[in-house]
């Protein structure tokens, strides 16, 4: 009988706890949100965010997703869960499957979504700057919008259209039209909240997640067409 060389190459999560320790940490993102263990959020202060919307930002391959920069504009979010400090949004970026009806980092009692938005944001009460916020328990919060498949999502159209020109890892695009991050949120804002991390390297443990309940839709195209670009970017 031929002795068949077999060579399994073990790429993804399962291998980040080699190189990121962080990733073997006690309060790992994303989770399945079990809604029969929540608890209500009691007399939690409303949740309130401003985003500023005519400034240039970028649109960025970082070679899993795509991302668009703030590039230092004002912001704020504050409120919640986030107690006297006040966040400012650095960046936001979408997860998807290459199937659709997966690709959400986080699950709802076990299900997964078309995709995940993550609007990026860090404590400008404590940090002096994104970087070494990310490194803290209490240094970022990010806003999680899940997405489902259905009409046409008008704001999130201004990115979808740009996605043809950054196709490969490293590409990057700016654009100046007017865009209103919070356009991008449910109508509904209830949501879950739990301490958290980065879920892709260096998972570092220093989120407050902030998900919301409602999911909110995109189109069938704009899924295929972030699918599209998302594999032949050589993202996968
Ligand atoms: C300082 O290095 C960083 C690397 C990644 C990230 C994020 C925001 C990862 C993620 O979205 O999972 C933040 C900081
Ligand atoms: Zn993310």
């Amino acid at each position: 009988p031929y002795l068949v060389p077999v060579v399994i190459l073990i790429v993804g999560p399962a291998t980040w706890v080699e190189k990121f320790p962080e990733a073997r940490g006690t309060r790992q993102s994303p989770v399945d949100i079990v809604t029969s263990r929540a608890s209500s959020g009691g007399s939690a202060p409303p949740l309130v965010w401003r985003y500023s919307v005519n400034h240039p930002r970028s649109v960025v391959n970082p070679g899993y997703c795509w991302r668009v920069d703030e590039n230092g504009y004002d912001s704020e979010l504050r409120g919640g869960p986030l107690g006297s400090d006040v966040y400012k949004l650095q960046q936001w970026h979408c997860h998807w499957g290459s199937v659709n009806g997966e690709g959400s980092e986080h699950t709802v009692d076990g299900r997964a979504f078309s995709g995940e938005l993550h609007l990026v944001h860090w404590n400008t009460s404590k940090y002096n700057s994104f970087t070494e916020a990310a490194g803290q328990p209490d240094g970022l919060a990010v806003l999680g919008v899940l997405l489902m498949v259905g009409s046409k999502h008008d704001e999130l159209d201004k990115v979808v259209r740009l996605l043809p020109y950054i196709q490969h890892k490293g590409d990057k695009v700016t654009f100046s039209e007017p865009l209103n991050p919070a356009n991008l949120l449910p109508k509904r804002i209830a949501y879950w909240t739990y301490p958290g991390s980065l879920t892709t390297p260096p998972c570092t443990e220093s989120v407050t997640w902030i998900l919301f309940k409602e999911p909110v839709q995109v189109s069938a195209e704009q899924v295929r067409l972030n699918l599209c670009y998302y594999v032949n970017g050589k993202n996968v």
